[in-house]
């Protein structure tokens, strides 16, 4: 998917991010209950305005509290819908130039230090849910796990996703990424998926529609997938636990798990492997900030502590950077970049735009247009 189109800051209008909204309408509004709806009072923070509805919407909502990396700025507005029907209304009354950015638990992305416009998604716990339905399949809620999904197969000899053992996110997001790992992709086992369109619609899509091709997907803009239904094949729960013990024993020594990262940083090129270019073009290793390429595994990258978002993307880019010229191998993000960079204000000097941390290369790091980027 490209570039987010619309929305309430376009191009390169910062965020302070030490700045927080100070309106509300009402006042922090946790709408539990009650006023969802065409008659839900709507919601204000200083640049946006937004539908009430049944679960949460946050102004301000930090992101960096959950995503892998725990860094980047906040949401313009952080809503957990209640259900399904809720989410579908919420966006069917939202401006419809607000933009909405759904999230799973950011295990695949960088949220850069100005925070996210407009209204980002994040499912709720309700939405986990995990189903065995006739025929070994699998039905979840975009909110559940990979490991869950995975494990639920195996106890009811489903075999064929023990592959999502070795999926950190969530069902939603390998759906829209085609999640895939230890020789197998989401688009191998998906029969369909549901999907609440920007807009409020509800739809149902067969696999075919979603065009998978490799961490790719034609999931609309905005719309966020809300259940998947799996298909395996029958299998003996014992084989199956091998092969995911299997699979988490082979992460555990080849990928840093437990570690401040966003899985691999750039999809594999035709041909050849991510890592072996980057160890060949000398990234091992290399520091920006508290940013660096993993030791153990060269197509990740880590926040080692107080990184901030736009030295770890200015990292990935002095990869990119070096692999080219190194190589020639123009690397693709398989990460995904959302929201706006900035600066934060200091004292007496307001808050800009940035190109991310690398001193050298102050104009290409940080903001530049590339293929899958989110920008405000
Ligand atoms: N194989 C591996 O070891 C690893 C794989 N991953 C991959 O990353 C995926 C991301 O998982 P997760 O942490 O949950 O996602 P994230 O929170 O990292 O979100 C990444 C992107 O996924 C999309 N997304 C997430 N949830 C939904 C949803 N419910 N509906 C529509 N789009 C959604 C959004 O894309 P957009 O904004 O473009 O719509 C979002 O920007 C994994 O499932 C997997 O594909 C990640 C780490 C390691
Ligand atoms: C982690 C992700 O997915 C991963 C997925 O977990 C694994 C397993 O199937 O295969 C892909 O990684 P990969 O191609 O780097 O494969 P890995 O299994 O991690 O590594 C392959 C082999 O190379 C070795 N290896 C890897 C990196 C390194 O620095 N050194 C090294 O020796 C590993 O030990 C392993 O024996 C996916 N990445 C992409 C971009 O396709 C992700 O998408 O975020």
């Amino acid at each position: 998917m490209g570039g987010r189109a619309g929305g309430l800051h376009q191009g390169c209008e910062a965020v302070p991010v030490t700045r927080q909204p100070t309106s509300f309408v009402p006042n922090e509004v946790e709408g539990r209950g009650t006023d969802a709806g065409e008659n839900a009072p709507r919601l204000r923070s200083e640049r946006a305005e937004i539908p009430g509805l049944a679960g949460t919407a946050k102004a301000g909502g930090s992101l960096a509290d959950f995503i892998w990396f725990r860094t980047g700025g906040p949401a313009e507005w952080l809503v957990r819908p209640a259900s399904v029907e809720d989410l579908s209304q919420f966006l069917r009354n939202l401006d419809p130039s607000v933009p909405v950015l759904p999230v799973g638990v950011g295990s695949n992305l960088i949220v850069r230090d100005g925070g996210v416009p407009g209204v980002v998604v994040r499912l709720p716990k309700t939405l986990a849910h995990v189903h065995i339905e006739p025929g070994n399949r699998v039905r979840a809620g975009a909110g559940a796990m990979g490991i869950t999904v995975a494990s639920k197969a195996r106890d009811a000899h489903i075999a064929g996703l023990e592959f999502l053992r070795g999926i950190p996110g969530t069902a939603g997001g390998a759906v829209r990424m085609n999640a895939g790992a230890y020789g197998r992709e989401v688009s191998d086992i998906l029969v369909e998926a549901t999907l609440v369109l920007r807009d409020g619609t509800i739809e149902t899509w067969p696999a075919e529609r979603f065009g998978y091709t490799y961490r790719h997907s034609e999931v609309p803009e905005g719309a966020v997938v809300v259940e998947a239904l799996f298909e395996g094949v029958p299998g003996d729960r014992a084989e199956i636990g091998a092969e995911m013990d299997r699979i988490a024993a082979e992460r555990e020594a080849s990928q840093p798990l437990r570690s401040r990262t966003g899985g691999s940083t750039f999809k594999n090129p035709p041909g050849t492997k991510a890592w072996k270019e980057i160890d060949a073009a000398g990234c091992r290793g290399l520091t920006i900030g508290d940013a660096q390429v993993s030791e153990k595994h060269c197509n990740f990258l880590l926040n080692l502590g107080r990184a901030k978002a736009a030295d770890i993307e200015a990292l990935g880019e002095e990869v990119r950077r070096r692999v080219r010229e190194h190589s020639g191998i123009e690397l693709e993000w398989e990460i995904q970049r959302v929201g706006n960079g900035v600066i934060p204000a200091k004292a007496g000097i307001p808050g800009q735009e940035v190109a991310a941390g690398l001193p050298e290369t102050p104009a290409s790091a940080g903001v530049t247009k590339v293929e899958n980027e989110r920008a405000g």
